[in-house]
């Protein structure tokens, strides 16, 4: 089991660019072991500062994607029929508490409230996992920590935490970056040039103004790092945002005309 949990230490550094004091507010919430949520649309980069942050903290990363399917079960554990009889085994969660990983639950709004709150008697004082058929009562390690996303767009009266779950968390905003930044970001990550970075970054931006108008979510930094990197490849600059941009992102034909009208207006 050991050897599990090792799989998940990140060897090298994730690049990340800070966008504001979030690298402080993390390490102290994590000395104080305050679990922190990250709120924020999504591919705007939380996944990749939870991945920085464990590497700088020297913590196992142990990651679940949410899903509404997910059970109790799936995040702390169950017995196993195999052919040697049955043996229990940890789920992603009771892992990382029991070897002091940082447990990312991603996109945690997606699992129901019944799932959620298996996480309650790890995210007060009591720092325990109760592992009801194995009859265990699992002490946290002293190094377990636990971070969850949340996209406050998704968020509707059916799918919402409960209030008790997010009153045990810290939280930090995450959004789109500065322009500066951004294009510092789409050209590390995709390999363009900075002038070409900051033509996809105004694409960006004018196109964020078009939420709430037709469009639901934002072109995330995510989908310009793919549009950078089709152009890394050789690809003309218009087909590639037309590909990695516009046609991902809506289906509507004026919203599309309205896309590949601010693509033609930069490139
Ligand atoms: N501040 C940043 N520093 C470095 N890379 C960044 C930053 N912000 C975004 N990125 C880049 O954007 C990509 C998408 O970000 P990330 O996967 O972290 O999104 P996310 O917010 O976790 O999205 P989701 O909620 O969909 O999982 C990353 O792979 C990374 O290349």
């Amino acid at each position: 089991m050991k050897d599990m949990i090792s799989d998940h230490l990140i060897a090298e550094q994730p690049w990340y660019r800070p966008t504001g004091n979030e690298l402080s507010l993390f390490e102290a919430a994590y000395a104080a072991r305050m679990p922190v949520m990250l709120k924020g649309p999504t591919g705007c980069g939380k996944t990749r500062f939870v991945e920085h942050m464990a590497w700088k903290l020297g913590r196992p990363l142990v990651t679940v994607a949410c899903n509404e399917d997910m059970t109790a079960s799936d995040l702390v554990g169950r017995f196993l029929l195999d052919a040697d009889g049955t043996h229990w085994q940890d789920g992603p969660l009771t892992l990382a508490a029991r070897h002091g990983a940082i447990c990312y639950l991603d996109e945690v709004v997606e699992a129901r409230q019944d799932t959620t709150v298996v996480i309650h008697p790890l995210t007060d004082n009591r720092r325990v996992l109760p592992l009801e058929k194995k009859g265990e009562l699992l002490k946290a390690h002293p190094d377990f920590f636990l971070v969850i996303s949340y996209n406050p767009g998704y968020q509707s009266l059916m799918k919402d935490l409960k209030q008790s779950t997010k009153q045990r968390f810290g939280a930090l905003d995450f959004d789109w970056p500065e322009e500066e930044i951004e294009t510092e970001i789409i050209a590390h990550e995709s390999g363009v040039d900075p002038e070409t970075a900051k033509k996809l970054v105004e694409i960006g931006t004018r196109a964020r103004n078009l939420k709430g108008h037709g469009l639901d979510e934002g072109i995330s930094t995510r989908m310009l790092i793919h549009a950078g990197k089709l152009i890394a490849q050789g690809v003309e600059p218009v087909p590639a945002c037309t590909m990695a941009l516009v046609r991902p992102i809506t289906d509507d034909p004026d919203m599309r005309d309205a896309l590949d009208a601010a693509v033609a207006t930069y490139f």
